[in-house]
């Protein structure tokens, strides 16, 4: 009798497991405890990319040509990959949410902390601060120009000195990740005031710490997060016990830097950075005199991993595959110059002001975007409430990701969506001509706010570099892959560059 009762009860559990939402989006069929995790992993296996492998799997669903959904674990998951569907998702503010799980909550000890994954009046008014003082201390003045050109020029004299350390003609550099200090740099300096050199053990750390964590996970989460009972059986192989080593030491090296910023602001003083004025309302409250609940010492922390982690390797990862496409394209690389030399010439170095007059540079930024995020994916949101997406019916707290594939692929918008070609922002006139769907920052309220900063490092970087180098594949050694290297955020492949002074 006990026998036939548990077996009744195991068999409505998988068969509510494995039942979908009546109108869900279309997708593989459900598992019990698994969901469709097995369908999108041999997907995956075979494209050698999770975007390649959702869009390969959405193929068999011709009639979901804009979403498809998804089981994983416990999570319910619904991908958008067209162009409309993005557009709907991030305009539908039932879908504002950010999902819970132990991958959005153990980094910021078990607690919901920050910026980029929090949700409601907390993540509002947090943000709200958050612009407002990156205004105060670099956006609104000449600051943001002044400190992203220093850092093109810091990045120009260290090429320069390297060449000299070989001998004056040219060197061989090993390129990904050369420009991230500088990239980094531009954040620093308005968050805490700090630029960090090129030798800086401690920073080169830090940076190889979140390169390597968003080389292994994805951003969907990580398989501790759909599955958590693995956290206790399986800490190692689900990827949980290295999630959290990684975060507890960049914890350590934020904490100290804010100890640091307490040892020597008084609440008296003008904040100089964005730390001095979270302390500042921490130490006596905003200008009505009372601090919201939200503010605290470790939100101010998680905020400093937040932008730390939104801000640089998403622009470093930009600046990657331009460099990458320049080395693989001296022509594109002429054109610049060319513009360049018109527009600036060579006795002084490139500034932001000479953006607007100087097309095809900007081109080649704004392609190079086009390049990082077509094989990424937004940062998951989750359903507020039961809503509707192209006409389907998505649960409340379904996890909804964008996929910008579906965007910056779309042949209607890009002639040849597969090949670099900064002509696909460029007018018969050779005018400067944006698709209207072009969304790298995303769009909606959780629209990115480091916009600015991350166009302006690209423009600097590639134009004062450009300005004053060539670089090409090094003799002997073939051409830098394009294949990128999977991960949260896509990679450049090592490579050498052979960097040589314009005569
Ligand atoms: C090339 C560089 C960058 C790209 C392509 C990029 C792209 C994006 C995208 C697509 C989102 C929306 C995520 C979503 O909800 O789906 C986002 C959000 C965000 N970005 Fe960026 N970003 C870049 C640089 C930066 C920089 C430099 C900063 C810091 C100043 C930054 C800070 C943020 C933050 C804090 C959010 C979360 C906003 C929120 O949820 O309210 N990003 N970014």
């Amino acid at each position: 009798m006990i026998i036939f009762a548990v077996i009744i009860v195991v068999g409505v559990l998988i068969y509510l497991d494995i039942r979908k939402p009546k109108n869900f989006p279309k997708g593989p069929s459900w598992l019990p405890i698994i969901g469709s995790a097995l369908s999108i992993k041999k997907s995956r296996n075979e494209t050698g990319m999770l975007v390649k492998g959702v869009k390969r799997i959405a193929e068999h669903y011709p009639d979901a040509k804009d979403v498809i959904g998804f089981k994983i674990g416990k999570d319910k998951v619904v991908i958008t990959h067209s162009t409309e569907a993005l557009i709907e998702m991030y305009t539908n503010p039932d879908i504002d949410g950010r999902p819970y799980g132990p991958f959005y909550e153990t980094r910021t000890w078990n607690l919901r902390r920050g910026v980029l994954l929090t949700d409601g009046e907390f993540w509002q008014t947090q943000r709200r601060f958050i612009q407002r003082h990156l205004k105060e201390f670099g956006y609104a003045r000449k600051g943001m120009q002044e400190i992203c050109e220093n850092e093109a020029e810091f990045c120009l004299n260290d090429f320069r000195n390297l060449i000299t350390k070989k001998g004056g003609k040219s060197a061989v550099v090993t390129m990904p990740n050369y420009f991230s200090l500088y990239v980094l740099n531009t954040l620093w300096l308005m968050m805490a005031g700090i630029r960090y050199n090129s030798d800086h053990d401690e920073m080169k750390l830090l940076q190889h710490l979140l390169f390597e964590l968003f080389t292994n996970i994805d951003m969907m989460g990580a398989t501790f997060s759909h599955f958590p009972f693995l956290i206790k059986i399986a800490p190692e192989a689900s990827g949980y016990k290295s999630f959290l080593t990684c975060h507890t030491n960049i914890h350590k090296f934020f904490s100290k830097e804010v100890e640091k910023h307490k040892r020597n602001f008084h609440p008296s003083d003008e904040p100089r950075n964005l730390i001095d004025a979270y302390l500042k309302v921490l130490y006596s409250g905003d200008e009505n005199g009372t601090a919201d609940e939200s503010f605290s010492e470790l939100q101010l922390l998680a905020l400093c991993l937040d932008m730390f982690m939104a801000g640089s390797e998403t622009t470093n990862k930009s600046v990657n595959f331009m460099f990458l496409h320049l080395v693989r394209n001296p022509q594109i690389q002429q054109k610049c110059r060319e513009e360049i030399d018109r527009i600036i010439g060579r006795n002084r170095l490139p500034s932001l002001d000479d953006r607007i007059k100087m097309p095809y540079c900007e081109a080649v930024v704004l392609e190079s975007l086009r390049f990082f995020m077509k094989n990424t994916f937004g940062i998951p949101h989750r359903a507020l409430r039961d809503t509707k997406l192209c006409s389907y019916h998505i649960p409340k707290d379904t996890m909804v990701l964008s996929m910008f594939y579906g965007i910056f692929h779309d042949e209607r918008i890009f002639k040849d969506p597969t090949s670099f070609d900064p002509g696909n922002f460029l007018d018969e006139n050779e005018k400067l001509s944006i698709p209207d769907k072009f969304y790298p920052f995303a769009l909606g309220k959780h629209r990115c706010i480091g916009e600015s900063l991350a166009k302006s490092n690209l423009f600097l970087l590639c134009t004062t570099i450009i300005q004053n180098f060539h670089l090409n594949t090094p003799p002997g050694h073939d051409k830098p892959s394009d294949v990128p290297i999977e991960g949260a955020t896509p990679s450049v492949q090592d490579y050498q560059a052979l960097i040589t002074p314009r005569l």
